[in-house]
């Protein structure tokens, strides 16, 4: 009873194991069906070709001459061979070819190329269970087909990536990664579709033993490859629907479901797909003591593994025909296939194989009848079994770990890179602010000035328009009109307090001047007669110009001797410009009638007349003389 407990606690584990070997390496033919977009046509025909008939495809391919090629093309030609043998599931020889492609090329100069050798070297570690150790190399590939939007390398990444998550019993982590790539996934294309990732979740669920969960994602992914007449494909998710329909009671479909998947793995001759189709039938028939049947097809799954020189499933097989020939009390033959088994593993490699053999060897024995012995190997295997799993469970501790302390840099560089991006955008921000308020100002400053000179050109124009229409160009005192108009209406508001004078001033014999020392001189001489009269009247005096050599002023809160006197300083002034004048017996002299304005109000013409009568008695007294008139 006791031999009989032990032998299924044992045998559970290693249907498990036997479990993942098998689903495993399935579902991962799956992902080696990740296709290059970027690949020449004749490589891209190759791999289409791989999914209907691999073995062919792989044939065209060694048939291909590389010699003459880049070592970028090189490369591109190992990719094609990592995914072919994918297709094929030679893990092994996956991993040659990837390698053989990562020698050639770097990262920086072709890192499309090194990115998806990169996945294609995890992707066949990972087959043979070591995946975890590219772990960062498809964290990187990852990273890149984001940040490069290449979006066949980012789902291939993601794909392994989930792998990794489930091998290492993260299976929330990978259905939410699945699920991520599944609505990243487009519905068709020629790199991974939505059914590529449908598939991998029914997977995660089979590894959670939820199969009834799995089926509709199977469906999907069933449908899809059916839809696009790939045979490969669809011969793998018959198969899993199968096993998940027999696992789930529901025989007849199940077997269907296998058959088929037998059938169209015999059509494209995929070897693995036949023997594992196979094997589960074997595995079917066996639980229902159809031993015969179950010998049947076990050993034909025998000879397809042998050609494809899957060890780890002969050894699988071999203990299945152990256990069957124990059962059917061949004992010779149980142990003789038991012996084959034990040849066909490294059990460091594979350390449960050395349980598994055991526990068959200890059923060999309870079959004989040696309980005993039988008991003592079972007690010795779960021993092992306990140890084993221990020290699984430490391993896996420590690869969850790796994966979160990846997973959290990850986010860790995210943020900064996320930081980074904003301070960039802030400076660019900053950057154009600062440009826009330099040209604002730049631009104002060019208007202030425009409108500064314009102000000042405007100003000295009307300036001097306001000077060509109000005084005289040659002396620089008020023109005829202006001195009219100023005295007028000094007149207008004439202040009793104020005394007030009008003069009327002459120059004598200016005609002579003119004749004797020409006209220029004559011009020279009204010029300095100006200055003479700034000179001598204050700003509060009027003097203007109101003839040729005439002069009209007006004298503003004077008595009327200072008015006198103002008058005789302008004379005697005048009367001594000879000294400035260099030309021979040059004298000038002026004559001028000085009129005292009063408070009765007589017209403008009245004052002129009266300064004017003034003027001319002077002039006849002989000139250069000040008369004083009164009204
Ligand atoms: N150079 C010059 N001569 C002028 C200007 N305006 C008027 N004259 C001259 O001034 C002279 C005035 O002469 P008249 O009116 O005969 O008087 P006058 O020679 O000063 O003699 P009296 O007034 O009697 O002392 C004329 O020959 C005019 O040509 C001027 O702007 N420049």
């Amino acid at each position: 009873m006791k031999s009989q407990e032990l032998s299924d606690s044992v045998s559970m584990n290693i249907y498990f194991k036997h479990m993942i070997w098998g689903t495993g390496l399935l579902l991962y033919s799956l992902a080696g069906l990740a296709r290059i977009s970027a690949f020449n046509p004749a490589y891209q025909d190759l791999l289409d070709l791989s999914e209907n008939q691999p073995q062919k495809a792989l044939q065209y391919w060694q048939e291909m001459d590389p010699v003459d090629f880049s070592a970028a093309r090189k490369a591109e030609h190992h990719l094609v061979a990592s995914q072919l043998y994918g297709n094929l599931d030679y893990p092994n020889k996956m991993t040659t070819a990837a390698q053989q492609g990562l020698a050639l090329i770097s990262s920086k100069e072709e890192p499309w190329l090194f990115h998806q050798l990169s996945l294609a070297l995890v992707d066949s570690w990972d087959r043979n269970g070591t995946g975890i150790r590219g772990l960062a190399k498809v964290e990187d590939a990852q990273r890149w087909g984001a940040e490069n939007n290449d979006l066949g390398t980012r789902l291939y990444a993601m794909l392994i990536l989930s792998q990794l998550l489930i091998q290492t019993d993260q299976y929330n982590q990978a259905l939410q990664l699945v699920q991520e790539a599944y609505d990243l996934a487009p519905v068709e294309g020629p790199d991974l579709v939505k059914a590529d990732f449908s598939n991998q979740m029914s997977a995660i669920y089979v590894y959670r033993d939820e199969f009834e969960i799995a089926l509709p994602y199977l469906q999907e992914t069933l449908a899809h490859y059916r839809k696009k007449d790939k045979k490969l494909a669809v011969s793998i998710a018959l198969f899993e629907l199968g096993r998940a329909h027999l696992v789930l009671d529901r025989t007849a479909s199940g077997l269907a479901y296998l058959q088929e998947s037998i059938q169209i793995a015999v059509a494209i001759n995929d070897l693995q797909g036949i023997a594992y189709g196979l094997n589960e039938l074997a595995t079917h028939h066996l639980s229902l003591q159809e031993y015969d049947k179950a010998e049947s097809y076990l050993q034909e799954a025998r000879q397809r593994f042998n050609e494809a020189g899957n060890q780890y499933m002969l050894f699988d097989n071999n203990i299945q025909l152990s256990q069957l020939y124990t059962q059917t009390k061949q004992f010779g033959l149980a142990e003789q296939y038991l012996t084959t088994a034990a040849q066909q593993v490294d059990p460091q490699l594979l350390p449960f194989s050395q349980i598994a053999i055991q526990r068959q060897q200890a059923n060999i024995l309870d079959a004989r009848g040696q309980h005993e012995e039988a008991y003592d190997l079972l007690t010795d295997a779960v021993k092992q079994l306990q140890e084993l799993e221990a020290q699984q469970s430490a391993e896996k501790l420590h690869q969850i770990r790796a994966i979160f302390e990846v997973e959290s840099s990850e986010q860790e560089n995210q943020l900064l890179a996320q930081k980074n991006q904003l301070q960039q955008q802030q400076l660019a921000i900053k950057n154009q602010q600062n440009i826009l308020l330099m040209l604002f100002l730049v631009s104002a400053l060019l208007l202030v000035l425009f409108l500064i000179y314009f102000t000042f050109k405007f100003r000295r124009q009307s300036a001097r328009l306001h000077e060509l229409a109000n005084y005289d160009e040659l002396t620089g005192l008020r023109n005829r009109s202006n001195t009219i108009y100023a005295i007028k209406h000094k007149l207008k508001n004439l202040d009793k307090e104020q005394p007030m004078y009008l003069v009327m001033i002459d120059l004598d014999y200016f005609k002579d001047i003119n004749d004797r020392f020409g006209h220029a001189l004559g011009d020279k001489v009204l010029k300095i007669f100006g200055d003479y009269c700034r000179d001598v009247f204050s700003e509060n005096d009027l003097a203007g110009r109101v003839g040729g050599e005439e002069f009209l002023v007006c004298l503003t809160g004077y008595t009327p001797q200072q008015a006198f006197d103002r008058i005789e300083k302008l004379r005697q002034k005048t009367a001594k410009m000879h000294h400035l004048i260099k030309a021979p017996d040059f004298s000038v002299t002026l004559s001028a009638g000085l009129c005292q304005i009063t408070a009765d109000k007589p017209s403008f013409h009245q004052w002129v007349k009266c300064a004017d009568k003034a003027l001319y008695q002077a002039k006849h007294a002989g000139r250069n003389q000040t008369i004083a008139a009164d009204l």
